[in-house]
């Protein structure tokens, strides 16, 4: 297992990209004091009604990220109020300052007011990654809208795989998302594969308030009512 952490910052100058057609990364869009909020802020929905926990599989399978959902629980492969899967109970409500941070993003990502303006989060699920956790290629499916999805990254950095619309596999393109980095996916890239292979262990940023592990939160619009 890779355990060299990313170049310290400031070392390397990590220019923002587009990595595909709807696909923008913007390096360390987040500020100490709003990562620092949005730790708090996990910190506190991670108690509950609904705790951060390790997602179960249809086939039996346990996910190595623990979640915690706002607004929707995602189960899979499905949205709904309650969280049935965990303890029954009703997701916390999705805040309303956690959309407008969600439209500054897309502003920010695309640099198009109407689009920002039209992006109306209800659902943001946190994943809370240790440095031996993963994710594997999957798409974000269950939602049933067009609007692009926003992720913000606290904490250990990761490789960020985004892949293509067809499948898994190649090609795709390795991104390393580091703390207070931004995400979004959108247009035609919002049905693309995407998943992190790797966090970078010894990768931290105390200075948010996370001394380890890596803290990722999608912001997305579920089209339910
Ligand atoms: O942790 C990430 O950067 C991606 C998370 C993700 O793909 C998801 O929650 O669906
Ligand atoms: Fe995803």
């Amino acid at each position: 297992m890779a355990r060299v952490p990313p170049a310290p910052d400031g070392l390397f100058e990590r220019p923002r990209r587009v990595v595909a057609p709807g696909a923008v990364h913007v390096p360390r869009w987040l500020s100490v004091e709003r990562r620092r909020a949005l730790v708090s802020a996990c910190r506190e929905w991670a108690r509950g009604p609904v705790p951060l926990r390790r997602t179960v599989l249809p086939g039996g399978g346990v996910m190595s990220v623990r979640t915690v959902c706002l607004g929707w629980h995602w189960q899979p492969y499905r949205y709904a109020r309650t969280a049935d899967d965990v303890n029954g109970a009703r997701v916390a409500a999705f805040p309303a300052w956690l959309g407008d941070l969600g439209r500054a993003a897309v502003a920010e990502a695309y640099g198009d007011a109407g689009a920002a303006e039209a992006f109306a989060p209800d659902t943001a699920l946190i994943n809370f990654y240790e440095d031996t956790a993963r994710m594997g290629m999957h798409q974000d499916k269950e939602e049933r809208s067009d609007a692009p999805v926003v992720s913000l990254s606290i904490g250990a950095a990761c490789v960020f795989r985004f892949g293509n619309t067809q499948g898994r596999g190649r090609p795709w393109t390795d991104v390393e998302l580091a703390s207070g980095d931004l995400f979004v996916f959108g247009g035609p890239s919002r049905s693309a594969f995407h998943g992190v292979p790797k966090v970078y262990a010894g990768s931290a940023d105390p200075a948010a308030g996370m001394r380890a592990g890596r803290l990722n939160l999608t912001l997305r619009e579920t089209g339910l009512s």
